[in-house]
């Protein structure tokens, strides 16, 4: 039986306590849909995450974007999701993340956020879609919580975004910030660059700061001088999500494409590739296209009468 049939999955996370779901998609429905009802794993708080911060437990996040991906994540115990606007390259194409739209993200999360139980689920909120004033990124958040089913979501800036992240916190939907070198800001970054070096590390604490009093519940951090990424840990009570800052942040996060080495040719240097799935998934197209020119698939066993 082929690894990702239902009974496959079912038997493969039955050694572990926590796959209701998974025990559950076998008798419901084919092809590994999670059942109407819910299951009796619960989700992750965001109050946890705190806590494992009070305890010094590193905990990880990895961005998914389809079911088979983050219901794999589910079972190796990632408890925290991120439908990243990193879809943009990942997913769509598009060259930056500039281009990826709120429709476009929105199937990305629904896809998630309908594939899980115990993982939370936050949403990148991408370029354009909250930047023009606190009521507009109230309004996005909104709509990725009712028709994506988000849990939180996620926004790009510092101190000038403290209004937009209190706005959004104050209508109920928990904001996970992010600083350093921010993506969306590439061009007027000048390009992909560490931030807050030197002098700039004081602004980046400025910039923490503002949005740990603004109501945000993480912060994560994309190429941030280790030393810098370290002070912010210990100065904000929120929990720190590092990306390229070091291993003192309270949590780490990857975009799983490029922990899983399925992204070809250069990598960042804050990437580490934990699998080769590129030459898993060549290997395996290049031995099906093979065995079709040969003629020695399909064989019998695939075959009805
Ligand atoms: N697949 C993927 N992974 C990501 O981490 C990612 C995306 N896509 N898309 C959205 C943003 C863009 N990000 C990026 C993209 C490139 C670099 C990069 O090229 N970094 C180099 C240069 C560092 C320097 O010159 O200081 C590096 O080696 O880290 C870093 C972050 C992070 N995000
Ligand atoms: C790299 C992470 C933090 C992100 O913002 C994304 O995947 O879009
Ligand atoms: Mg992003």
């Amino acid at each position: 039986m082929s690894p990702d049939t239902p009974r496959s999955r079912a038997e493969a996370s039955s050694a572990s306590t926590d796959s209701a779901h998974t025990q559950d998609s076998e008798t419901t429905a084919p092809y590994g849909q999670p059942p109407e009802q819910a299951p009796l794993r619960k989700r992750v708080r965001i109050h946890h995450l705190q806590e494992l911060k009070e305890r010094g437990e590193p905990w990880p996040m990895l961005t998914a974007y389809d079911t088979y991906t983050a219901r794999l994540f589910e079972d190796a115990g990632i408890p925290v999701l991120l439908v990243g606007d990193s879809a943009a390259n990942t997913v769509y194409a598009y060259e930056s993340s500039l281009p990826v739209t709120v429709e476009e993200m929105l199937f990305l999360v629904r896809a998630v956020t309908r594939s899980v139980t115990k993982p939370l689920v936050v949403a990148d909120l991408p370029f354009g879609s909250y930047q023009v004033s606190p009521e507009q990124a109230v309004a996005t958040s909104v709509r990725f919580m009712k028709e994506g089913r988000a849990h939180a979501v996620k926004l790009e800036g510092g101190r000038r975004f403290a209004p937009h992240v209190e706005a959004v916190t104050s209508a109920g939907v928990p904001v996970m910030g992010h600083i350093g070198f921010t993506p969306q800001s590439e061009h007027s970054l000048g390009g992909y660059r560490v931030q807050g070096r030197g002098a700039a590390g004081d602004a980046l604490i400025a910039d923490a700061l503002a949005l740990q009093d603004a109501g945000a519940f993480a912060v994560v951090m994309e190429m941030v001088p280790a030393e810098v990424a370290k002070q912010i840990t210990h100065e904000l009570t929120i929990p720190t999500v590092g990306i390229g800052a070091g291993p003192d942040c309270d949590a780490q996060v990857l975009v799983w494409q490029d922990m899983a080495g399925l992204r070809t040719g250069r990598v960042p240097r804050f990437v580490k590739q934990y699998a080769d799935l590129a030459g898993a998934l060549t290997t395996a197209a290049r031995t099906f296209a093979d065995e079709v020119r040969g003629r020695s698939f399909p064989t019998p066993e695939h075959t009805f009468h």
